[in-house]
């Protein structure tokens, strides 16, 4: 995200690079770390947003925002734009539990 400067102006713009997506960290190609390193080296806002279920999509404005005007959010601002994720809570057989617990031993060994 860039803030339209010219050539003779002294502020520099404000850059965000926003990984998209986070809800599907599991597929995560590009590491976190490899991310943050390259908005580090570059000068960049390194943000993370999921459009897809608007989890810091807010945020990411309010941020941007924070840092042009100069201001530092409060944890409780940062926080207040955070969505409660729901989650079901599944309610396993206790038959499936205590499996899941004392799974059947098998005399067999795999390393991998
Ligand atoms: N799970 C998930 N899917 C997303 C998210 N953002 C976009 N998508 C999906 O990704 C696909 C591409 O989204 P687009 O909005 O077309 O993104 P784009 O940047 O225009 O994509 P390309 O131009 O095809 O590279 C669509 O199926 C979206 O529904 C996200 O945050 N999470």
């Amino acid at each position: 995200m860039v803030r339209k400067t010219n050539e003779e102006s002294d502020t520099q713009p404000v850059i965000s690079l926003i990984g998209n997506k986070i809800d599907l960290e599991h597929m995560r190609t590009v590491k976190m770390e490899k991310h943050q390193r390259f908005c580090q080296e570059n000068g960049l806002m390194s943000q993370f947003v999921s459009a897809k279920t608007g989890d810091s999509a807010c945020l990411c404005f309010q941020r941007l925002a924070a840092e042009i005007l100069g201001i530092k959010l409060s944890k409780a601002e940062m926080e207040q734009s955070q969505h409660v994720v729901k989650a079901d809570i599944v309610n396993y057989s206790q038959e499936l539990v205590a499996r899941a617990v004392n799974p059947p031993r098998s005399s067999m060994c795999s390393v991998q």
